[in-house]
């Protein structure tokens, strides 16, 4: 189905595969890639806003041009196995990716900023997961970004039709409702009320 050349991500590839999502679907866990001593999360409770994301940050498996992370509140986030092996990519960032310092997957992905708009949420990727239910991948995101990590500006024609073609609208940042979300947070901390 992949009109172009570029591997999109092994759950996008064909169609959105594997997203048997299920109504009342209430978590499993995630694990990582090592073959023993895994690194395991359990998260209670089905995720949302799953999305396709081009970001140079996420974690993508090999090959992948894209990530698939989705969010869940970090309340419902526990590890369970391993947690030693957990380090945090960049303290510095906004969302502090935690990843398995054998087999280099993230884990789970935490903003300890209060005033940030997305406190109390965790980024999870849910294909690390045997379990199924999980929400499907409803939008992408962070598209043009792909070309800060090597991919030519002249396929990006075909990649967006491609990402339309498997019925994820495709933004350069993230969707709509997340951008609003994160606008009215600028506009509480700058005092601004909204009429
Ligand atoms: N062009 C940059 C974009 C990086 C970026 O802003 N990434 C988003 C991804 S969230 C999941 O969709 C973000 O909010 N990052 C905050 C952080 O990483 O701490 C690039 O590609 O690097």
């Amino acid at each position: 189905m992949t009109t172009t050349t570029i591997k999109l991500h092994p759950r996008l590839d064909n169609g959105i595969t594997d997203y048997p999502e299920v109504p009342d679907f209430s978590g499993g866990t995630l694990k990582c890639l090592c073959e023993t001593n895994k690194v395991e999360v359990h998260v209670d409770s089905q995720t949302a806003h799953n999305h396709a994301c081009g970001c140079s940050k996420c974690w993508k498996p090999d090959g992948a041009t894209f990530s698939i992370v989705a969010v869940v509140s970090r309340e419902k986030v526990q590890v369970i196995n391993n947690a030693d092996k957990l380090k945090i990519v960049d303290e510095a960032a906004a969302i502090q990716r935690h990843f398995c310092t054998e087999c280099n997957a993230h884990l789970f992905g935490r903003i300890e900023n209060k005033d940030h708009a997305f406190y109390g949420l965790d980024f999870v990727h849910t294909e690390l997961s045997d379990d199924k239910g999980w929400s499907a991948p409803q939008f992408a995101a962070f598209v043009s970004s792909i070309i800060e990590t090597g991919t030519p500006p002249s396929k990006m024609d075909d990649i967006r039709k491609e990402l339309n073609h498997i019925g994820l609208p495709t933004y350069d940042v993230l969707s709509p409702e997340l951008m609003d979300l994160l606008a009215a947070k600028t506009a509480e901390l700058n005092g601004i009320s909204q009429k």
